[in-house]
């Protein structure tokens, strides 16, 4: 079984004052701990001031997008390095903000994974359908797509992590029920299986979407559910440690 991975998303949430929050976090996550890992990816202006508060704890950092490029002329845009210079050691790619604000295809996922790994910072790559794909019975097959274009060529298994999102659970406070989640979880581990062989199974896959202290218990218990990508309950200490010591359990 992979060890589980409690990752936060703090998404365009947080100034330098909030970083209490993350110092509150480390202050409990002990560095030898052999329980969970625990992650939480910051806006990159907070990672490098972030990663300080961190720094001899067993919390890790990381940003929450890269470019798929290492330099150039990209206004605006941060290359994978540049995070891992500010001390990130993960970064999330793919995520369906970022799909749908910004156009980001599978093929740019892919390409920004790649970058992540080139400069030795582990990707997320996240997957999931929406409300109307689900209605129109077509999760599988999107699923299945995302998994073959977003995840880069050439990558290792144990090397990334994938996060299923359901689109319409994320920050609705409807969470998909445990019976949902294991299907999907089972086809990418299979999925995994399939392009890595018995490498796939070493591969983490979180769930995402509204799980907070209260339901984390049980979508944690769910077959192939190897930790989570946490959103709202990340932004507060409290919340995140809750997720995290159930993990650790
Ligand atoms: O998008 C998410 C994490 O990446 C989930 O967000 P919420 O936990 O706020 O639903």
């Amino acid at each position: 079984m992979p060890r589980t991975l409690i990752a936060g998303n703090w998404k365009m949430n947080g100034l330098m004052a909030n970083l209490a929050e993350v110092e509150r976090v480390a202050a409990e996550v002990p560095a030898s701990s052999e329980g969970a890992e625990t992650l939480l990816c910051l806006p990159a202006t907070l990672i490098h001031a972030g990663s300080a508060k961190s720094e001899g704890s067993g919390l890790k950092i990381g940003g929450e997008t890269c470019h798929a490029n290492e330099k150039g002329a990209h206004t605006g845009d941060l290359a994978a390095e540049m995070l891992k210079d500010a001390g990130a050691s993960y970064v999330i790619v793919g995520h369906s903000e970022r799909r749908a604000d910004h156009g980001e295809t599978d093929a740019v996922v892919a390409a920004q994974a790649s970058a992540a790994l080139r400069a030795g910072i582990t990707p997320i790559i996240c997957v999931g359908e929406t409300l109307d794909q689900r209605d129109a019975g077509e999760v599988l097959t999107v699923i299945t797509t995302q998994m073959a274009e977003s995840i880069p060529e050439g990558a290792e298994a144990a090397a990334i992590v994938i996060a299923y999102e359901p689109v319409w659970a994320i920050g609705t406070g409807r969470v998909a029920t445990s019976e949902q989640i294991a299907e999907v979880h089972t086809s990418i581990r299979n999925l995994l299986v399939r392009r890595f062989g018995d490498a796939g199974r070493t591969t983490r896959i979180l769930y995402g979407g509204s799980m907070n202290p209260g339901n984390a218990a049980e979508i944690l218990a769910v077959a192939e559910v190897n930790g989570g990508l946490i959103g709202g309950a990340s932004l507060k200490a409290a919340d995140f440690l809750a997720i995290y010591r159930l993990a650790a359990q």
